[in-house]
């Protein structure tokens, strides 16, 4: 069955073995992604609005070939997507069909669509939504049973004969453009389309034509050209598609967002150290002799307002009962022993293990650069299980009764969710995966890849990996998800992480953080702010994040070379810039100036900036442009990272045995599309 409107291959007409054509499979629906996604939201973690181009004109006036320049045009934009309003025209009954395979029905008359869901998808995916849409079948003038999965365009091509024609899909519109060609070529070309690409003969074409194509583009289409912005002829248009391609990259720059340094900016709370943790004693030094000694030395452990939020969620919830309650309530109450210093250094949402002498031994273990690699990952992996069993009373629970020895009954309980899956970050993330299926064995397994871009230090989407019930809007409601990653530090990947789920109708209180270190300086309080309702359940808390000076190695941070505890949580500063020893966009309302991006200033690599400005290195500290700075140094290619104090390193690395970050060069969001496929040149 040929279908134009398959996503996933873009096939193009092809001659038959007997040198005959032969309908093939035609692609219009495209998306097409060569770089990693910026963050689409703001510190708050609302979306902002994908940039929607609606291309409008008749039947064959080259809609879909101005479409495909469009995006040729965009080569350094990720994830454009074309869809076709063909996925929306309307289920036909028996007898509409019987019409129109006797080229009897009329496909051209506006009524022939069905504007409901066409408006619904489209505004989905302006809001970057995750949206299913139908496929169409021109051979069979059927929608099949397939549908697209079409997540993350940054810009959507929307492209079809009624585009401009329904006011409701006209305002979600951000540039409207009407492509005009001459009736006679545009007769001509549908010929020759419809006989290759759609199992057509001429004398039907033509009666079609006559009969509904052409009375339809006389009285609906061309009156549409008139709310256009732009009129592209349908033949000879490259400067059109070059005042277009440069009117969207000007539009897509006056959105960018930047993140990261914005939640490395945590809101000021009290200097409290000494309580914070026993590893960030005065010194650094690693201090396990405080450990459990003092109440009030006690992290924040599972308390009581994270159980009344809970609760209060889930009697909204119809499928949830309180089931974990007395559950929940019994952990707070192990822990209500001592004050916790953390409640006011930490936001409500996040839980904290109670800090018992076991507990921070293997916090000690893994802080530890020292231990043999075996070590580490035994160490990683009991920390994990602590961690995911905590979790789970964040889950919902049910009443269950059960028979005991002798018959007699027993009402217990059971966990109670409709689907529930994690989505590792990767790939530190994955050190959690395996404790995750321990304690949830039916627990499907996603994956998010994200990475610090080397340009400017923001977080980029590479690939986004769920489970099919996570895919489809109606079942991802009622989806509980499990996010896993080693630490939260300015909490970008984490936000990032979690926007994904929520684009794709996974409700917020049904996503719990998991990770074995925050720190408590850092993007917790940015991600508390941006997304109150998703609980974070940590081991650990160290206290600070420390900007921190890296050098840059074929393109990776080494980021905890030489001793160094310091653990790479995010990136500011290009590499790029630093090799050509060019003026990159300054962070001027961050207080990073380009210098500190990109040159050396004289000061170690991995020494820490202090917020007034200074550096330290082996408790030697000194001032940034200060004395310590030499004026002829050479050039090198260093880095401003983000690291949590005192940090385990980049725990991901250790556990894999690399300190070489996964490097993405290109990679496809679902469905892939290459511009090969695309025949794009
Ligand atoms: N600028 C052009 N020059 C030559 N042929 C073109 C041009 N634009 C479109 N075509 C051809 O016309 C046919 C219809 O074009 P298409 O872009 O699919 O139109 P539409 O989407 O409006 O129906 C295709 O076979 C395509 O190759
Ligand atoms: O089953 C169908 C559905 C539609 N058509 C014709 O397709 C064009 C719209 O597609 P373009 O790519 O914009 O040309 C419309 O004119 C319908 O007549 C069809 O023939 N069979």
């Amino acid at each position: 069955m040929a279908s134009k409107a398959s996503v996933g291959t873009a096939l193009h007409g092809s001659q038959s073995p007997g040198g005959g054509t032969k309908p093939t499979t035609q692609t219009k629906n495209v998306v097409l992604t060569e770089a990693g996604r910026a963050p689409w939201y703001d510190a708050n973690g609302r979306p902002l609005d994908a940039y929607i181009v609606g291309v409008a004109g008749g039947s064959a006036s080259g809609k879909t070939s101005v479409a495909k320049a469009i995006l040729r045009s965009l080569p350094n934009v990720p994830w454009v997507a074309i869809v076709s309003q063909d996925s929306f025209y309307k289920t036909l009954t028996r007898e509409q069909s019987k019409m129109a395979f006797e080229n009897n029905y009329d496909f051209d008359h506006p009524n022939a669509f069905d504007y409901d869901i066409f408006h619904q998808c489209v505004s989905d995916l302006k809001q970057s939504r995750a949206v299913e849409i139908p496929v169409y079948s021109f051979v069979e003038h059927q929608r099949t049973a397939d549908k697209t999965y079409l997540y993350g365009a940054v810009v959507v091509i929307v492209e079809g004969i009624f585009v401009l024609h329904n006011p409701a899909l006209r305002s979600l519109l951000d540039l409207k453009i009407f492509v005009q060609a001459d009736s006679d070529l545009m007769l001509a070309r549908r010929i020759r389309r419809d006989i290759v690409e759609r199992g057509r003969d001429v004398a039907g074409i033509l009666d079609q034509y006559l009969r509904f194509v052409k009375p339809s583009m006389d009285n609906f289409v061309s009156q549409t050209s008139k709310f256009a912005d732009i009129i592209v002829p349908g033949q000879n248009n490259d400067v059109a598609i070059d005042v277009i391609s440069q009117q969207i990259k000007n539009q897509l720059e006056s959105r960018a967002m930047k993140l990261r340094h914005e939640l490395s900016r945590t809101p000021a709370t009290p200097r409290r150290e000494l309580l914070v943790s026993p590893l960030a004693a005065p010194g650094g030094s690693l201090s396990m002799s405080r450990a459990g000694s003092r109440a009030g030395e006690t992290l924040g452990a599972l308390r009581r307002p994270d159980l009344e939020r809970w609760t209060s969620y889930s009697s909204n919830s119809s499928s949830s009962s309180s089931g974990a309650g007395p559950a929940m309530l019994a952990l707070a109450e192990a822990s209500q022993d001592a004050a916790h210093p953390l409640e006011e250094e930490l936001p409500s949402s996040v839980c904290v293990l109670p800090q018992t002498p076991q507990l921070r031994g293997l916090l000690t273990i893994m802080h530890d650069l020292t231990v043999t690699g075996a070590d580490f990952i035994f160490t990683v992996d009991r920390l994990s299980t602590l961690v995911m069993e905590a979790a789970m009373a964040f889950l919902p629970y049910k009443d269950k009764e059960i028979t005991l020895k002798g018959g007699r009954k027993h009402m217990g309980t059971e966990m109670d969710v409709q689907h529930i899956c994690s989505v590792s970050i990767l790939r530190s993330g994955s050190v959690l995966e395996a404790s995750a299926r321990r304690a949830i064995p039916a627990l499907a397994r996603g994956s998010v890849l994200i990475q610090s871009s080397d340009d400017d230090g923001e977080p980029k989407l590479y690939n986004v990996s769920l489970p099919s019930f996570v895919r489809n809007r109606q079942r991802a409601a009622n989806t509980w998800a499990i996010i896993l990653d080693s630490q939260i530090g300015t909490g970008a990947a984490a936000l990032m992480a979690i926007r994904v789920l929520l684009d794709h109708g996974v409700q917020e209180h049904h996503i719990v953080f998991c990770c074995l270190l925050v720190s408590a300086k850092g993007g917790v309080h940015a991600l508390h702010r941006a997304f109150p309702k998703v609980h974070v359940v940590t081991a650990g808390v160290d206290a600070e994040l420390k900007r921190r000076r890296v050098r840059v190695d074929d393109g990776n941070a080494v980021a905890w070379r030489g001793g160094s505890e310091a653990s790479t949580i995010g990136t500011i500063g290009g590499q790029g810039r630093a090799r050509r020893g060019g003026k990159g966009r300054g962070f001027s309302s961050s207080g990073i100036s380009d210098d500190d991006e990109e040159e050396d200033d004289g000061h170690p690599d991995d020494s820490l900036e202090h917020d007034d400005g200074r550096y330290e290195q082996a408790g030697r500290i000194t001032r940034l442009n200060g004395p310590g700075k030499s004026e002829g140094a050479a050039r090198r290619r260093t880095r401003i990272c983000f690291a949590i104090e005192p940090g385990a390193g980049n725990i991901g690395d250790r556990y894999y045995g690399t300190k070489v970050r996964p490097r993405v060069m290109s990679t496809q969001i679902s469905p892939q599309v290459s511009r090969k496929d695309l025949n794009v040149k």
